[in-house]
């Protein structure tokens, strides 16, 4: 079977402003979808998405997970431990993370996130119209991520752009990587001294990281690069997947109507919005050797770009893909990832987004837009500028 193509840039401003008519066309296109601009492989579907990230010999990530190939090209910055590792490499690193940020060790954190979400709110809840983006999705996560982390007050202002470098820069080097170049010295100088065991206070997520180090799980040499996968994934993604869900209830008062009666459903809202929106849209893999999926052959060292947005929605595994619902069952939505990378930080996302939407269903009546909300390009992330949004409390 041939393999059918499209002149599409996923990267350019109109589908990042609005992906989903691309998604249509890659849905309806095939299960592999060569994009001729990129040379790169699309794959939108559910099934292939789900079975390529779930095929870790076949996709590897050792070769970087944006379009640049590491074996080709210098990366930016020293590869991630985690992200751009495969096992046996990837294995310690992930299971350091995998125990410090679980389910088990965030139990400690629950009563202080609760706490620090409902003095925002309820100072935020003053005014009846406010940015939702930046008095809560922004203003939570860096309330409560870089004290987990160990990070001291000062210098947290560099968070959310580097962040925004890094996802840009698994795109093309376009515009939005063009960008961000000016400040990626700085940026990178900041965030690599805070990596440094003196930097990180005693008893957050860093020093921990550095303990298992002491303890001979990972190396030494390897510590500061495990702290820096928390401050390169952990701050933006959350961030805008807040913003996803918080948008989300602006835009369906039905919803949020079932949310305030019921604000144990704050938990999957998240994971609904998480699927919905897929704050995170896409990222590559490198085909290992010729790789037949789909029923057509992708040669091998060729990258496949997954639309984690379209699988999310893909009509073939969602029944009415575009409803935000929470009377449905999200789970097995690939908005993490899925297999041996999926994200090891999804407790915590999971517990700031619990920690400020239970806060906020017990105050607000109604939630709605009081305005446009203006998107964010990055060439990763799904994300908004700005959300205005009018409150009525009740
Ligand atoms: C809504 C919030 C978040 C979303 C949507 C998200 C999404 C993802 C996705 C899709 C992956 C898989 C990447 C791949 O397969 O190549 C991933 C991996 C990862 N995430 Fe997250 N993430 C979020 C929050 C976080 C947080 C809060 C942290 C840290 C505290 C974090 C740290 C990581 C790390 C270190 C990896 C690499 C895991 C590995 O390669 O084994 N993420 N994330
Ligand atoms: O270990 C790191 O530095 C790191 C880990 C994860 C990501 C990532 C990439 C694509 C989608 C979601 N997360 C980025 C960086």
């Amino acid at each position: 079977m041939t393999i059918p193509a499209l002149d599409a840039d996923p990267f350019a401003p109109d589908v990042l402003e609005d992906p989903a008519p691309l998604h249509a066309a890659l849905l309806a296109a095939g299960p592999v979808v060569h994009l001729p601009r990129y040379d790169v492989y699309a794959l939108a579907r559910y099934e292939h998405v789900h079975a390529a990230l779930t095929d870790w010999q076949s996709f590897p990530s050792g070769a970087g997970v944006g379009l640049s190939d590491f074996r080709r090209e210098k990366p930016w910055r020293p590869p991630s431990l985690l992200l751009e590792a495969d096992p046996p490499r990837h294995d310690a690193p992930r299971a350091v993370l995998s125990r410090i940020l679980g389910p088990r060790a965030l139990r400690r954190l629950r009563p202080a996130w609760f706490a620090e979400a409902e003095t925002l709110v309820e100072r935020v809840l003053a005014e009846p119209e406010f940015d939702a983006v930046a008095e809560l999705a922004q203003a939570f996560p860096l309330r409560v991520f870089p004290d987990a982390v160990g990070l001291p007050p000062e210098g947290r202002e560099h968070l959310l752009p580097y962040g925004d470098h890094a996802f840009n820069a698994f795109g093309p080097p376009n515009d939005l990587v063009e960008k961000g170049r000016p400040r990626v010295a700085e940026l990178s100088a900041w965030v690599d001294s805070r990596c440094r065991r003196e930097a990180l206070a005693p008893d957050g997520f860093g020093a921990r990281i550095w303990a298992a180090a002491d303890h001979g799980d990972i190396t030494h040499a390897q510590a500061p690069l495990v702290v820096r996968s928390l401050l390169t994934a952990g701050v933006d993604t959350t961030v805008h997947g807040l913003a996803a869900a918080l948008y989300a209830f602006a835009t369906h008062p039905d919803q949020w109507r079932r949310l305030r009666e019921d604000p144990g459903l704050a938990r999957v809202a998240f994971e609904e919005a998480v699927r919905w929106q897929s704050p995170v849209q896409t990222f590559f893999r490198t085909a290992d050797r010729d790789v037949e999926t789909g029923g057509v052959v992708i040669p091998e060292g060729r990258k496949i770009l997954m639309f984690l947005g379209a699988a999310n929605r893909d009509p073939r595994r969602w029944a009415n893909p575009d409803a935000f619902d929470l009377s449905r069952d999200p789970s097995g939505h690939v908005g993490f990832g899925m297999g041996l990378h999926q994200c090891v930080g999804q407790h915590v996302a999971r517990l700031e987004a619990e920690a400020l939407l239970t806060a906020l269903a017990r105050r607000v009546e109604r939630i709605e837009l009081a305005g446009t909300p203006r998107r964010h390009h990055n060439n990763t992330l799904r994300a908004w500028e700005s959300l205005p949004v009018r409150v009525t409390l009740g």
